[in-house]
């Protein structure tokens, strides 16, 4: 009998998981998984209860929850050699992974995909002694994104990024970096740099377009620096997808970057929480786990 460990996060998004938790492990239990569920109670909680999953012999481990709960679980998997076989229900207020993996937040098709036996390897990111599954930003309003409050998230969902990014907008300021990636090097004032995995960032699905989840490679976006005015227009233009030959922008697929800063207090923002601070070594993790995936899932290259 296969074994699924449900690990979910009762504050992620709107708070609404709790009230498909009954219906979820009923689906597990008929397609076969002995399932049991843990609730996650604050910082670093899906971390260790992935962990123990893991070394309980579990075959099949479930974030339920946004992206900051699946970054927690895969934190608590990755490091091992027997890692067991991840699934996601979207209960975030972004879920930007699952966006990207075609996931849909209907609970019920979100548990077909679960139930749907279709699993695929994906890569995972690994950034000095950390893991993430989806984005590492570093720079100009990259730290919003944990400065959130969850009640905010709870009572206006997305919007409370935006209120923050606004306030934080007027603060922007560019910073002095020196990247290495692939043998290459960038040396400049930055305003910001994206890491990422996926074609799902932040809720835009066109700021790193040919981002594969397989392919061993990240995106890696450098925003250079630019007027305030400059920066306004790069966002919105980032919101059509039409940034990517903007002057500023510098959009590249590498597998190993290094990023050194001078001014030592650039925080990492990794897949939404804070992930820790420069200097950082991104390296990408080859087809790290296996995945419950969508059967028709889209973008696959
Ligand atoms: C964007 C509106 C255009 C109007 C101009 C206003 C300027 C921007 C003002 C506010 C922007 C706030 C953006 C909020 C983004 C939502 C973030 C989000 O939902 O985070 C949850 C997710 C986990 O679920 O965490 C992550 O995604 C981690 C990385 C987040 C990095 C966010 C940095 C801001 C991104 C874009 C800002 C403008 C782009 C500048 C040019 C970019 C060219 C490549
Ligand atoms: N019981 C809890 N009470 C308070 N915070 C919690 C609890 N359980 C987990 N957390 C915190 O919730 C955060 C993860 O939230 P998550 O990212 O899943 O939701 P979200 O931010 O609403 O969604 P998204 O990242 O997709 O926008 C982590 O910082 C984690 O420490
Ligand atoms: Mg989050």
């Amino acid at each position: 009998m296969k074994r699924a460990r449900l690990i979910y996060n009762p504050t992620s998004g709107r708070e609404q998981i709790r009230k498909s938790l009954a219906y979820v492990l009923e689906r597990l239990e008929t397609a076969g998984y002995e399932t049991s569920a843990h609730a996650t109670t604050g910082e670093g909680c899906a971390k260790r209860a992935a962990e123990k999953a893991a070394k309980n012999g579990y075959d099949l481990v479930i974030a339920a929850g946004g992206d900051g709960t699946i970054f927690e679980v895969i934190n608590g998997l990755a490091h091992l050699k027997e890692r067991p076989m991840i699934g996601l229900i979207p209960a975030g207020t972004t879920n930007d992974f699952a966006r990207a993996l075609g996931i849909p937040k209907d609970i019920e098709k979100a548990c077909d995909v679960l139930c749907g036996d279709h699993i695929e390897p994906i890569d995972i990111g690994k950034v000095n002694d950390k893991y993430f599954i989806n984005i590492a930003a570093a720079g100009a309003l990259t730290e919003l994104t944990y400065e959130v409050p969850s009640k905010m998230k709870t009572m206006v969902g997305q919007l409370a990024y935006y209120i923050k990014g606004l306030e934080m907008l007027p603060q922007i300021k560019p910073t002095f970096v020196r990247i290495e990636y692939d043998g290459k090097l960038f040396e400049g004032d930055i305003m910001m740099f994206l890491v990422s995995n996926t074609n799902s960032v932040g809720g835009f699905e066109k700021l790193a377009p040919d981002a594969s989840l397989q392919d061993g490679m990240f995106d890696f976006i450098i925003v250079k620096k630019t007027s305030f005015p400059e920066f306004l227009t790069l966002a919105g233009l980032a919101l059509r997808g039409e940034h990517l030959n903007h002057s500023k922008v510098l959009y590249v697929q590498a597998n190993r970057i290094k990023v050194f800063v001078e001014d030592e207090d650039m925080k990492l923002n990794l897949d939404g929480e804070h992930g820790g601070k420069l200097p950082a070594e991104f390296v990408n993790l080859y087809q790290h786990f296996q995945m419950l995936t969508p059967k028709e899932r889209k973008n696959k290259h």
